[in-house]
């Protein structure tokens, strides 16, 4: 079937539910609720040569190469083994002063905007810049936020932010200055929403340890979403349990996930963060084994349509997709929502459901989530999907 503007053709495609893979053009249009994008990660080539370019003019040589040259090619700092490194090495290096903090969180929030994202929770480390605090640094991105919210913009796509703990460097006296900070500033008023967990997953240490200070957080209100099962050597039974007994909100990647700790999951109603090119560009997939011709077994890549996505999908349970690192990985929230369709035949109607499983596993206020429920129920009836089949398509779903 092919795809049509008429509306009554539209409706039909629309109906059938499966078939056509909802075009980039809809992709766009449709209200997208991001819920995980670090900072630092979402910070786009162009962004960092801007200010590559204006550090350079006003402080001389940086030391370092300019990102269009340095990261010219797209492959650069993908592989999980040394995504991290792309980190420490180049970004920190050059977003290191209030003002490159600032004008790269401002670029953030308008591409994000720009792309229909029309709630977001952003996420970032606090990191101390040169001359300054861990705290003066999360107050200028939120100085920005504040800024954002309380302009016109605001009402187009609400930011709220998750502060991140990193595996790799933060102990557990760290973790309880960022779980101290956190709610400091959000008792200033600060849309501060929940605390993450995230960093090298190869850097394997006892997450029992970071156990008191998430737990303390989460009784006085701030909930947790953590990076879980990112890499085989992290989804170790040991780890996994004590994540899910943190209860999470919601987990981030959960791609090495057996059997039983799915149910787990479900039945708690934590929510997968899901992120598509980036789990396969890193290459953090499961390899699939496939038999050629001649019946010769072989561990080739695993590929989009190999994602875990699919399998969360059918059950029906809050869940979301993410961009995750998107001057990383170079797929925007409308690319990552028409993979989805195109490789798991989601129609746009599923795409409006989505977008409701999405939220319900959002962190922000019930007027959040009532403002996106009512933004969908006007985009689908625009859309020519009528509201009660987006309840229907929603149905059976428990939440
Ligand atoms: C597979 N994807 C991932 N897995 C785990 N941690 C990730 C990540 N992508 C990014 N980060 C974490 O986010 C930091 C950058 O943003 P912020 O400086 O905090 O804003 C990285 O240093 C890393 O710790």
């Amino acid at each position: 079937m092919s795809v049509t503007s008429s509306t009554s053709d539209y409706q039909m495609v629309v109906e059938d539910g499966v078939g056509f893979p909802p075009d980039m053009v809809f992709c766009r249009r449709l209200p997208k609720i991001e819920l995980h994008a670090h900072l630092t990660g979402s910070i786009t080539k162009n962004t960092l040569q801007q200010i590559w370019e204006a550090r350079s003019a006003a402080e001389g040589s940086l030391g370092i190469e300019a990102p269009m040259a340095a990261l010219a090619d797209p492959s650069d700092a993908q592989g999980i083994d040394t995504f991290f490194t792309h980190f420490n090495m180049y970004m920190y290096q050059l977003v290191n002063t209030p003002e490159s903090l600032a004008f790269a969180t401002r670029a953030v929030l308008a591409e994000f905007a720009s792309d229909g994202v029309a709630y977001l929770e952003l996420r970032t480390t606090p990191r101390a810049l040169p001359g300054g605090s861990a705290e003066a640094s999360v107050r200028t991105i939120l100085g920005e936020i504040g800024a954002w919210n309380n302009s016109s913009n605001g009402d187009i796509m609400p930011v709220r932010l998750i502060l991140s703990v990193d595996r790799a460097k933060h102990d557990s006296i760290a973790c309880g200055g960022i779980v101290d900070l956190a709610l400091k500033l959000r008792g200033e008023g600060h849309p501060i929403v929940g605390l993450d967990l995230c960093g090298d997953p190869n850097k394997l240490i006892d997450v029992s340890t970071l156990r008191g200070p998430f737990l303390r957080a989460r009784a006085l209100g701030l909930p947790c979403v953590l990076h879980f099962a990112e890499v085989v050597a992290s989804s170790t039974a040991r780890e996994l349990d004590e994540l899910l007994s943190w209860q999470p909100r919601r987990l981030g990647h959960a791609i090495h996930v057996p059997e039983a700790t799915r149910d787990r999951i479900l039945a708690a109603g934590a929510a997968p963060e899901l992120c598509l090119s980036c789990n396969v560009l890193a290459g953090m997939l499961p390899p699939k084994t496939t038999v050629d011709g001649d019946g010769n077994g072989c561990h080739c890549p695993a590929e989009m349509i190999d994602h875990h996505f699919g399998w969360w999908w059918e059950q029906g349970g809050p869940l979301s997709l993410g961009t995750d690192d998107v001057g990383v990985f170079g797929s925007t929230s409308s690319e990552e929502h028409q993979h989805a369709a195109v490789h798991f035949n989601l129609s746009r109607r599923d795409l409006v459901a989505l977008s409701r499983r999405a939220m319900a596993g959002a962190l922000g206020t019930p007027q959040d989530e009532l403002r996106i429920d009512r933004l969908l129920d006007t985009f689908a009836v625009s859309e020519g999907i009528e509201v009660e089949e987006v309840a229907a398509a929603l149905a059976g779903t428990d939440f």
